[in-house]
């Protein structure tokens, strides 16, 4: 406390604070330090905004250029003096304003890692779980939702969300968004109610949307005026003189500042910002009002529309339609909308700064709005996009044709059909490296490479077949049903990734479990062994592997499509991820940083079937789309490759039947050796002493069925290789929820030692459903691990962020999507000039004139006009303003074209 003010407490000790409470089911301090962190959080950006933007006011720079709004801080040495005064006392103004009210910079400063958590909203997946608890039902929905609408692939909080709609008690508007921005939520509404043609009650929505914005985009665009980030540079090298260093910090500001239109046309969950936000809420809103016959009012957005886009037809004729009615005399007093214009000017002048700065100094500017005129940019910079483009063109060809010798080479590889005995001598092997392991093709010869890295267009990557024999594939098929019928790794929910998918899962332990209940056939579990065994040592000698190859994990995984849901569906069966880091492929990268699995080094998956529709297995590039290989699933094959960022991978929708596969990821660092395996083995040595001689023989006739309850806890299941640990909904779902059960629930136990584990694998048959939070332990840890990591664990206990989301959201644009929230505007815009005759505009026009001039154009942007639309004349104007809708229109259907590309460079096996 200083003078009175209330430093507000940094947000994420209050994080921390209450994500450790939450461990410990202390129910009331995670509200209590959740809710004080969201609250401070907000708090900060709020001083933070109206200091810089009160200190601007108060020390502006010389006088406005009339019509451009530039300052100039005038001319001579001795205005250059009163410029760098202003700058001072700017400086002196905001310091002392933030430092007064937060405290010293450092206290509020949070790790890139407490900033993203915030930006998934995390903490309200905490709060839903707490106010769950204490039985606050209408906090518990609110947040769910809060957090759901920014993790819309969150399965688990969309069953909560599910069973919240039914439980009594709960009212619809208890569903809000605790996060909305309230020019979005306005934006949002209007848009529902335009959709539904009810424009009178859109305008006052869209009217909020325009107020909202403006306050909210400035306030965006103070907090850019943060400190200079040195990414990219080496602090203690930069060395850049008093012009050249307040040059890049601007330019960097600018930049910010000029992203805010994204961040304003940002919806939660949704990956890609509302494209031309402003001038398509302007669009929204002229159509609106000319609905509502006010048409001063729609000219009037119709004029500032056409501040950003002078160019569009059906805008121009639309306002030429409006000014008739209007009066031409009262027309030409319409002018823009002031603040928009203001906008409009600034906003050009921050590009033409931006680029002047790409092009002397090399500072990247991408341009967020697609309306800059293209004289904007320098003609230099233009000439080499130019270049650019065409290298890019010139390349995507030179790979097209590579790509087609490649596939001839394949071909007559394949005829030669060359075995790994072969492909092994030939690979070339550095001198210094110790001898390689024996060669799988001494140990197995059967086994065929049938595609090397190079044919797979990447490193590290194999292609294998003859690994199992027909009977064997049907044997583990049949033992993935039979454990699954004793309940699996993911407690009969669907796929976790994928709604259209069932998922079901066993792991090697848990299948001699079964097997030594006499549940499943223990002949299978004990296959089941050995051939991720056999998979083990090929992968070693495929990759040449100078050191032995351990086991991290192991899962026989079946993903069924669900008959029903299959319609329409455009999402992946696993979306494109990489096993040992967070793929991040808007950013081309993937981090190798907890909750990735970091340790794993090599990845397998020995398909076990064919029968199915859809599943092919996908190689992309870092950007999650580019697909460089297709491998179609089939018994025996191995496909190996190494589990790091060279290889993003991904599963494609499995639309009928039923994919089975034994999924194996390796580590080559003993320590990270999976204590589970261990296990197993020990197992296996003990049913194989005499003792259980019998005991065996009993549980091989027990066949595969069995109605016995059993646990399915799949003690040790863990989602897929590179999905997280998720978000405490796991283990407090209202559904999985029955009084009693909340100590094997209790979030501490999330992360499992291999002692808890075994315990739990031993009670399994009287605790029919423990499993609860089991597909949530990221990593079985052996006690010793789990204490050693105990401090550094502390986040990796917290609910992790979905490590594939951002894969998968890259991979989902899908044209459908778009197309439902997608006004009518863009048949509309078809439809309109094709509506010249149309009776409800006859009806609308008040003048002849208006009547005879107009009303096509008016028409065109109207809702459900195509079907009465002409054919002859739409004939030909439909072409063109077909093209036009799909730019301008609000909601456009460019993400189809992600679909395109997701399919380039594709080679079919
Ligand atoms: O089933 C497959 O083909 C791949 C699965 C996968 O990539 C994973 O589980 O990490
Ligand atoms: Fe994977």
């Amino acid at each position: 406390q200083t003078d009175g003010i209330t430093i507000p407490e940094p947000y994420d000790t209050l994080f921390d604070t209450a994500v450790e409470a939450y461990y410990k089911g202390d129910w009331m301090t995670v509200i209590l330090n959740m809710e004080r962190a969201l609250k401070n959080k907000e708090l900060i950006r709020k001083i933070k905004a109206q200091c810089r933007l009160a200190c601007a006011n108060q020390t502006a720079f010389g006088q406005h250029i009339p019509g451009v709004g530039l300052a100039i801080p005038g001319t001579g040495a001795v205005e250059d003096l009163g410029f760098f005064q202003s700058i001072l006392r700017r400086a002196d103004c905001t310091t002392s304003c933030e430092s007064a009210k937060l405290g010293p910079y450092t206290l509020h400063k949070v790790s890139a890692e407490v900033d993203l958590e915030f930006k998934k909203r995390t903490p309200y997946n905490y709060l839903q779980v707490a106010y769950f608890k204490i039985k606050k039902l209408d906090r518990a929905v609110s947040a769910a939702h809060t957090f759901f609408l920014a993790n819309p692939d969150h399965m688990e909080m969309k069953q909560n969300l599910d069973y919240y709609k039914l439980m009594a008690g709960v009212q619809d508007s208890d569903f809000k968004d605790l996060e909305a921005k309230p020019h979005m939520a306005a934006f949002l509404d209007g848009k529902r109610l335009y959709s539904a043609d009810h424009f009178g009650r859109a305008v006052p929505f869209f009217e909020k949307a325009v107020e909202e914005f403006f306050p909210a985009y400035e306030e965006c665009r103070a907090l850019c005026e943060g400190s200079y980030d040195y990414d990219g540079y080496n602090y203690m090298e930069y060395k850049s003189d008093l012009f050249q260093s307040m040059t890049d910090h601007f330019m960097q500001v600018l930049n910010c500042k000029q992203n805010c239109v994204l961040e304003m046309a940002t919806i939660a969950g949704k990956d890609k910002p509302f494209e031309d936000f402003l001038p398509s809420l302007l669009n929204y809103l002229q159509f609106s009002y000319f609905n509502s016959d006010n048409y001063a009012k729609a000219a009037e957005c119709a004029k500032t529309f056409l501040l950003f886009h002078p160019e569009d037809e059906v805008m121009k004729q639309n306002l030429a339609y409006y000014n008739v009615i209007v009066g031409e005399e009262k027309a030409v007093l319409i002018t823009e909308i002031e603040v928009i214009k203001q906008y409009y000017k600034k906003s050009l002048l921050e590009k033409t700064l931006l680029y002047f700065g790409y092009e002397i100094f090399g500072v990247t500017f991408v341009d967020p709005d697609p309306w800059t005129p293209a004289d904007v940019m320098p003609l230099k910079l233009r000439e080499k996009q130019k270049t650019d483009r065409e290298t890019a063109a010139r390349i995507t060809e030179e790979i097209g044709n590579l790509m087609k010798e490649i596939e001839t080479l394949v071909e007559e590889k394949n005829k030669d059909s060359s075995d790994l005995a072969t492909i092994v001598s030939e690979a070339p092997q550095a001198d210094s490296r110790p001898p390689a392991l024996p060669a799988a093709a001494v140990l197995f010869d059967n086994i065929k490479v049938t595609m090397t890295s190079k044919m797979l267009n990447g490193t590290e990557r194999v292609l294998l077949d003859g690994v199992t024999t027909e009977d064997e594939c049907r044997e583990l098929h049949r033992l993935s049903n039979a454990a699954a019928k004793t309940g699996d790794g993911y407690r009969g929910k669907p796929s976790p990734h994928s709604p259209s998918e069932m998922f079901q899962g066993v792991t090697v332990l848990k299948a001699l479990k079964l097997g030594q209940e006499g549940l499943v056939p223990l002949k299978s579990a004990r296959l089941f062994f050995d051939l991720s065994e056999k998979v083990r040592k090929v992968l070693e000698s495929s990759f040449h592997l100078t050191t032995p190859l351990y086991f991290s994990y192991s899962h026989l995984v079946c993903r069924s499509a669900i008959e029903e849901k299959q319609e329409d569906r455009e999402d992946l069966s696993h979306p494109v991820h990489a096993d040992n880091c967070l793929l991040v492929s808007e950013l081309n990268e993937c981090f190798k940083e907890p909750p990735a699995y970091t340790h794993r080094d090599f990845s397998a998956i020995l398909y076990l079937n064919e029968d199915f529709e859809g599943g092919d297995f996908i190689f992309t590039e870092l950007d999650g789309k580019t697909v460089t290989a297709t491998v179609r699933p089939t018994c025996g094959r191995v496909v190996g490759f190494g589990a790091g960022k060279e290889n993003p991978h991904g599963v494609k929708a499995v639309t009928k039947g039923q994919r089975c596969a034994i999924a194996l990821w390796f580590t080559l660092d003993p320590r990270h050796a999976e204590k589970e395996r261990i296990q197993a083995q020990e197992l296996l040595t003990m049913f194989s002493s005499p003792v259980d001689a019998e005991f065996q023989s009993t549980a091989g006739d027990s066949g595969t069925d069995t109605q016995a309850p059993v646990d399915d806890s799949g003690a040790v299941a863990q989602p897929e290789g590179s999905e997280m640990a998720q978000a405490p909904v796991d283990d407090s779902r209202p559904v999985a929820q029955p009084e009693g059960s909340e100590m094997v629930q209790a979030p501490k136990e999330e992360v499992q030692t291999t002692a808890q584990v075994v315990q739990q694998a031993e009670k399994q048959t009287d605790t029919p459903d423990t499993s609860v939070q089991n597909d949530v332990v990221p990593e079985v840890k052996s006690a010793s691990d789990t204490a050693k990591d105990n401090t550094a664990s502390k986040t990796d206990e917290k609910p992790k962020p979905e490590k594939s989301v951002k894969a998968k959201q890259a991979v989902k644009t899908k044209p459908k999507q778009a197309d439902k929230t997608k006004p009518k505007q863009t048949d509309k815009s078809k439809s309109k000039q094709a509506e010249k005759t149309k009776p409800k505009q006859a009806e609308k026009t008040k003048s002849k004139q208006a009547e005879k001039t107009k009303p096509k154009q008016a028409e065109k942007t109207k809702p459900k006009q195509t079907d009465k639309s002409k054919p002859k004349q739409a004939v030909k104007k439909e072409s063109t303003s077909t093209k036009k809708a799909v730019k301008k229109a609000p909601d456009s259907k460019e993400a189809q074209v992600k679909t395109t590309d997701f399919e380039a460079h594709k080679i079919e096996l």
